[in-house]
């Protein structure tokens, strides 16, 4: 079995972080593991309190788990402060696994700050240039470039300078456009566009936590980048088609509906044992 593991926070509501990232492993058929970063006491209202684990623990976290199993794709996603950056990093760099999707997680939904104000340049300079592939959402991008986005052009520009950054491949997501959400993918040579169709909601909690991963889980399995990302757009919009009312505020995707049209979607065109 292919194998994936995420570095990023805990969400106590489970719609994001860790817990959003191990499901999205599990409805891909693939092994999940997970080094935590945080651990954020969270619902669907808000971010309540945040508790960063020591650099050292993330350290030894990795280790235990690089110098044990072959990890075919990596996902990093929150990471609080400088230390914890450098410590990520430094391990990246040394084990140096094949694919790694860099979620540059800034701020929740809900508007609470995760990446400390001193930690932006240090993610830049030390973590971008190892990474396959960086997702920022439009606000990421704006904060990452400086470039403020209000149109497709403007994500293109963005995409540029995150490239002149030391990005590998840089996929600027369109979920924040007020229009239908068009996701733009650069590698330096040229532009290609996922173009979806606006699913009316509140619920999105979580949904660049499981895009990023859902790509990870498909980079893992072999697939190229770009048909990572195809198809983990389909499993996005199936989980927000259907995503959850539950709590008072942003509801969570719902990767089990996702699981449920896969499989029976794989069942039609056979591959159902292969896959499910
Ligand atoms: N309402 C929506 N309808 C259809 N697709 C959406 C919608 N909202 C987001 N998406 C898609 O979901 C994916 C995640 O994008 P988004 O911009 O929401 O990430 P994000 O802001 O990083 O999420 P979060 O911070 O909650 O984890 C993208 O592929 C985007 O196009
Ligand atoms: C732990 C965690 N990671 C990422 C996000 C993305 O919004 C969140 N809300 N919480």
């Amino acid at each position: 079995m292919r194998t994936a593991l995420t570095i990023a926070g805990s969400d106590s509501c489970a719609g994001a972080g860790i817990q959003a990232d191990l499901k999205t492993f599990y409805a891909h058929g693939v092994y999940g593991m997970s080094v935590i970063t945080a651990v954020t006491a969270q619902n669907t209202k808000g971010v309540i309190g945040i508790e960063n684990i020591s650099a050292d623990m993330v350290e030894k976290q990795l280790d235990a788990i690089f110098t044990d199993i072959k990890v075919d794709a990596v996902k990093v996603g929150m990471l609080s402060n400088r230390d914890i950056i450098k410590s990520v990093s430094r391990k990246l760099k040394k084990y140096s696994p094949d694919n790694i999707v860099l979620d540059p997680v800034m701020v929740s939904k809900s508007g609470h700050t995760l990446l400390g104000p001193d930690a932006k340049d240090i993610l830049l300079k030390e973590l971008l240039p190892l990474c396959t592939i960086v997702t920022p959402n439009i606000p990421e991008a704006e904060v990452i470039t400086g470039v403020t986005i209000n149109s497709i052009n403007d994500m293109k520009k963005s995409c540029k300078v995150i490239f002149e950054m030391g990005a590998k491949m840089i996929l600027i997501k369109g979920g924040h456009l007020s229009t239908d959400p068009v996701d733009i993918l650069f590698d330096g040579k040229g532009f290609k566009y996922f173009i979806g169709k606006r699913i009316h909601t509140k619920n999105t909690h979580g949904t660049g936590c499981t895009l990023s991963s859902a790509i990870a889980s498909n980079l893992a399995k072999g697939y190229s980048v770009e048909k990572s990302i195809v198809k983990a757009k389909e499993y996005i919009t199936i989980a927000i088609q259907n995503s959850l009312s539950i709590g008072k505020g942003i509801g969570p995707t719902n990767h089990f509906y996702s699981i449920y049209k896969k499989c029976n979607m794989l069942k039609e065109i056979g591959e159902f044992k292969n896959e499910c």
